[in-house]
């Protein structure tokens, strides 16, 4: 079979409720996933080895090697499906590197797609997730897209039904933060601190399904936000400069840096994504719509 290209969705975590940690080192998560608008384009052709190659502004940022979350998607449904080729991977990446909007999930999730079809797997989406999250524990939702409740440490979803679509601002970082080092400092700023299991926000999911934006606003909610602040502290700076400029909330997307802000309209959020463009430390900023759909997945035409 002929390549296939993947377009993949970025995410933004409308909750990330974080709980304690768990014996394997994780945390125990609840969390409402909302895909957006940003894509990454993923083309996979068969090959003897897998090799991963990535185009883009930020492709110096991105592992060339097997360290790359798409070849290890790749080699970890091989071994699991017992094929014994690799693939090319070209990834066409517009997701911020380590912008906590997990773009290197949705590259290992486009990878798995399309190994499934072009190996001729055919497995049922239900039995990509055990590969997905072998290889981390977002790639799964990648795999979905859409609107989802993570639990577990995000892996085991729950697709949320909605028609709703809200209009987003994005303010990107000139450099990225660390997911691990994210969590660390989570846990070191609620030393101390009995910390509760973790429940999905109903007002939220509430608000999701009325497609309200302000009530939507209201309920945004991430635990990570204090140490992605800790960490970075001009983020409190673009996240207010967001709100005075007339976005409903503003947000750290996930484990930051970029800050993600929920806007009344697209006329809006335009606004604001000028307002936010030049701040110290925005490297770029964009709109985009959300909830966004699933991956789409495509032959590539000769
Ligand atoms: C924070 C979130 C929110 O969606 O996303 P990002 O902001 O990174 O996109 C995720 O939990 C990140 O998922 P992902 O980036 O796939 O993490 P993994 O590779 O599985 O784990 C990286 C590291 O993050 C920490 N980790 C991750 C997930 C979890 N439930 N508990 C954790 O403590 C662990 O230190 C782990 O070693
Ligand atoms: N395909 C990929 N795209 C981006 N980053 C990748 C990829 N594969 C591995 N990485 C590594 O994973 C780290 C986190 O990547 P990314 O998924 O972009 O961010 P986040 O986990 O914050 O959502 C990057 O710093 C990079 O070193």
């Amino acid at each position: 079979m002929g390549p296939v290209r993947v377009r993949v969705p970025a995410k933004v975590n409308l909750q990330l409720a974080v709980g304690p940690v768990r014996p394997d080192g994780f945390h125990e998560l609840v969390t409402v996933f909302c895909s957006v608008g940003l894509h990454d384009d993923v083309t996979v052709t068969t090959s003897d080895e897998t090799r991963v190659r990535t185009t883009g502004p930020e492709a110096h940022l991105v592992p060339a090697g097997a360290d790359n979350l798409a070849a290890r998607a790749a080699e970890a449904l091989a071994r699991r499906a017992g094929v014994s080729s690799g693939v090319d991977i070209t990834i066409d990446k517009d997701i911020p590197v380590a912008g906590g909007m997990a773009g290197g999930s949705a590259d290992a999730a486009a990878v798995l797609l399309a190994c499934n079809e072009i190996w001729g797997l055919h497995w049922p989406a239900e039995e990509l997730v055990p590969v997905a999250a072998e290889v981390g524990s977002d790639v799964a939702f990648g795999l979905l897209g859409g609107v989802a409740v993570g639990r577990g440490r995000g892996e085991l979803l729950e697709p949320v039904g909605t028609t709703a679509e809200f209009a987003w601002a994005f303010a990107f970082a000139d450099e990225g933060l660390s997911t691990p080092e994210v969590f660390r400092t989570c846990d070191r700023l609620r030393e101390g601190v009995d910390v509760p299991q973790p429940e999905v926000a109903e007002d939220l999911l509430a608000a999701l399904h009325d497609g309200d934006a302000a009530a939507l606003a209201a309920s945004l909610a991430n635990d990570l936000q204090p140490a992605a602040l800790a960490l970075r502290p001009g983020l409190a700076d673009v996240l207010a400069e967001g709100t005075r400029a007339g976005a409903l909330a503003g947000i750290v997307s996930g484990s930051g840096p970029t800050c993600a802000f929920l806007c009344p309209a697209e006329a809006v959020a335009a606004v604001v994504g000028a307002a936010l463009a030049g701040l110290p430390g925005v490297r770029r900023t964009r709109t985009a719509r959300g909830p966004a759909g699933s991956p789409q997945l495509a032959p590539v035409n000769p």
